[in-house]
């Protein structure tokens, strides 16, 4: 047996090589596995601690490898230590990191990695041990008696989507629109597989769990009884590392049944798992913006087939791509609907969409300069005050204003590092940036010209709570109070336990009206609220940004979804929900879609034209992405990179089926002081889009290294943010 270099005194001596998935920086191409030492034969998916360079990394066996020659043998350390306590991770896991690596175009181990609790980077085995069994400890004392939840009879749309979901195979888009009682739907599919199979695990994805933490309550509510306190595990980012460990370990060890996670949770190991629920499936935050770009969705649905599960994916707002997906004729998906809203009494067809808001649109170009609320949605909101009801008003945009101004020489308070506009908060009297974070108190004067008189330009939620505040001064709600007035954004959010003390006063009546970014308009339960209204939609609109117009219609969808959910308060009342909308533009086709709840029609005319111009769904884009401290470095290095890939014969194959648009400045050009540039790539074919990525790694890894002036790059496939 060879000795290994690394330790010559090593008390053992290694008799078997491993080839194990480690976070190896990707040096020439991507890196799969490194080989390892070790005095048994591991299985594979057997966690580990490994060597690399200075450091000791965790790993993941991935199999055996071969025998090396003596010569390299020599260079082979042994690895640090097994955690032999732990069951290793299956083959279906593996597979699935696997798939991510390749499709997304990372190393295998930095995807393994990813997917993993962080605090195993610092566990040793005697640790493992100890935290594998305070969880069988927690087990034994979750075990309470079982005394289930009252939960409602299905309405004959769940029923019907159930009796789908149960015959079928999937995957299913559910299309249910706001407030059909999709949530049922899934609660009542994951019961149908844990009676089916005493073992099954369900994964639920929700796009931000601390935005629905009703969610959260519904499912334990539900399921706890059922399985055990234990059995339902939430897990996210907002978790202590110790937390999402004992989660992890949890889902791993099948203690846990029903995981409620963000877009991480779908990379968890789950080994029985039977059925995954995508909520919401629509949201852009399903997609990871950093590092690999994966969409959770798009993996829900390949892990699912993979894994022998049903997937469900809901939306009263589908993305097109699932939409078109779960097309009648030859899509792939299984479409069901609930066209109309629980308790709405009419069942299926016209009668139920009158639960749905009235839309009324204020034409603002008819309306006095200025106006920051047309004077009947004002009227509207008071009435709404008067009888105890509430109302929420939308607006894009936190802070006092999104630019200063200075009117003497033209002066904007122009981020020194991005290519964006600092806001004004007037709250602390600073100028921040909203991309870069960088945040500096508000200038005395004009910082060009000495100007003391300098303006905010534009409205955002702060100036907005204050100004309704002033236009509602005589509004009295029926017990001849004031009204009240709060704000809801990632401003007045951001401490711990904020946002659900926030939530709370909404669901508890205590607030009459909120003003808020879009984080008001998702997901939330709210029984009071009979009136919506978005301020200043319109810029959405013109955007560069093809995905614009669908973000538009889902943002609008979904707030008039908040409104006029409780039908029997509705009823009782006589008085019916209504969203308004603030527009320049109120004939635009996308506000009449809005007006009629017609979701099919709108998105039929946005995949007409998606099809003319050969975007997705009918095509695949990849873009490759760089950043340097100038802008030509970046260009240059795509440049190089297309340049590589036309001269490169073994990607000609692929290359002809594959367009490559010249590299362009990011549309946010500079970003924390870096220049971004990017190369669009698009193919009809996803096959031919992944061939070439693949081929085109090593030249891209070998250019870099000629470029010393880009500081990042990286391949976003299926991107979502151009
Ligand atoms: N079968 C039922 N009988 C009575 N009430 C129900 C039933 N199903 C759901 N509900 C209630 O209807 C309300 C709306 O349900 P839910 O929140 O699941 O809607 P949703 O389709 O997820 O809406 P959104 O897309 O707006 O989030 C909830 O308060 C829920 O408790
Ligand atoms: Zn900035």
């Amino acid at each position: 047996m060879p000795e290994t270099a690394a330790t010559p005194s090593a008390p053992f001596e290694p008799c078997h090589w491993l080839a194990v998935a480690v976070p190896a920086p990707a040096h020439s191409a991507l890196a799969q596995t490194l080989t390892y030492a070790h005095s048994a034969p591991l299985p594979a998916g057997t966690l580990v601690r490994a060597p690399l360079g200075q450091r000791e990394v965790p790993g993941v066996v991935w199999g055996l490898a071969d025998a090396p020659d003596a010569a390299l043998a020599a260079h082979i350390k042994p690895l640090a230590c097994a955690f032999t306590s732990l069951p290793p991770l299956d083959e279906n896991w593996r597979q699935l990191i696997a798939f991510t690596a390749r499709y997304y175009q990372r190393a295998l181990g930095e995807v393994a990695l990813a997917a993993l609790p962080p605090q195993l980077r610092t566990l040793d085995e005697a640790q493992m041990a100890r935290r594998l069994a305070k969880l069988a400890k927690q087990d034994a004392v979750a075990q309470g008696p079982a005394t289930p939840a009252a939960r409602p009879s299905p309405t004959p749309q769940q029923a019907a989507a159930l009796a789908q979901i149960a015959q079928g195979a999937g995957p299913f888009l559910l299309h249910g629109v706001t407030g059909s009682g999709k949530t049922e739907v899934y609660m009542r599919a994951a019961e149908a597989v844990l009676a089916q199979d005493a073992a099954a695990q369900v994964l639920v994805l929700a796009p931000e769990i601390n935005l629905t933490p009703q969610l959260q309550a519904r499912l334990a509510a539900r399921f706890a009884p059922l399985l055990g306190a234990g059995a339902v595990v939430a897990m996210h980012s907002g978790l202590t590392p110790a937390q999402r460990l004992s989660a992890w370990l949890a889902a791993h060890t099948q203690r846990a049944r029903i995981v409620l996670g963000t877009r991480m949770a779908v990379l968890a190991s789950m080994p029985a798992l039977r059925l995954i629920v995508v909520d919401e499936e629509h949201d852009p935050s399903y997609k990871q913006q950093e590092g690999a770009r994966y969409s959770a969705r798009d993996l829900a649905v390949y892990r699912a087939r993979l894994q022998g599960a049903k997937v469900i994916l809901g939306s009263a707002t589908p993305s097109l791509e699932s939409w078109h997906a779960s097309r009648p004729d030859g899509g792939k998906y299984q479409r069901l609907v609930m066209p109309s809203r629980v308790g709405s009494g009419a069942g299926a067809g016209a009668g139920g969409a009158a639960a749905l808001p009235l839309v009324r649109r204020v034409d603002m170009s008819r309306q006095p300069r200025g106006t920051v609320i047309a004077a009947p949605l004002l009227q509207a909101i008071t009435e709404r005050v008067g009888r105890g009801e509430q109302s929420l008003i939308l607006l894009n945009r936190r802070g006092w204003a999104p630019v200063l101004h200075c009117a003497n020489c033209g002066w904007k308070s122009e981020c020194p590092h991005c290519s964006a506009f600092r806001v004004f908060h007037r709250a602390d009297r600073s100028l921040r940036c909203h991309h870069c974070g960088l945040a500096q108190p508000v200038p005395r004067a004009c910082p060009a010209c000495g100007n003391a008189d300098i303006t905010p330009i534009g409205r955002g939620t702060e100036q907005l709570e204050e100004r309704l505040a002033a236009l509602l001064q005589t509004a009295r709600r029926p017990d001849g109070q004031p009204a009240r007035i709060a704000r809801m954004d990632a401003d007045t959010t951001r401490l711990k336990g904020a946002l659900a003390q926030q939530l709370a006063h909404v669901h508890d009546g205590s607030v009459d009206v909120l003003v808020g970014t879009q984080m008001i308009a998702k997901g939330h339960d709210f029984r009071r609220v009979t009136l919506v209204a978005a301020l200043n939609p319109d810029t959405a609109l013109f955007s560069s940004d093809f995905r614009a117009p669908e973000r538009l219609f889902a943002l609008l969808m979904q707030a008039a979804g908040r409104a006029g959910r409780d039908a029997a308060y509705s009823q009782a009342s006589g008085q019916g929900s209504e969203m308004w909308v603030q527009t320049e533009y109120p004939a635009h086709p996308l506000f009449e879609a809005l007006k009629r709840h017609d979701y099919p029609g709108f998105a039929a005319s946005q995949l007409a034209e998606r099809q003319a111009a050969g975007l997705p769904p009918y095509a695949h884009l990849a873009l490759l992405r760089a950043e340097s401290r100038t802008l030509p470095a970046a260009i240059a290095f795509l440049q190089d990179a297309a340049a590589a890939l036309q001269a490169d014969p073994a990607l000609a194959h692929w290359a002809a089926h594959v367009t490559c648009y010249p590299a362009v400045p990011a549309a946010m050009q500079r970003l924390a002081g870096m220049e971004r540039a990017q190369m669009l790539l698009e193919s009809p074919r996803r096959a031919a889009l992944q061939g070439l990525l693949a081929g085109w790694q090593a030249a891209l890894h070998a250019l870099r290294a000629r470029h010393k002036a880009v500081l990042r790059w990286a391949i976003d496939v299926d991107p979502l943010s151009f």
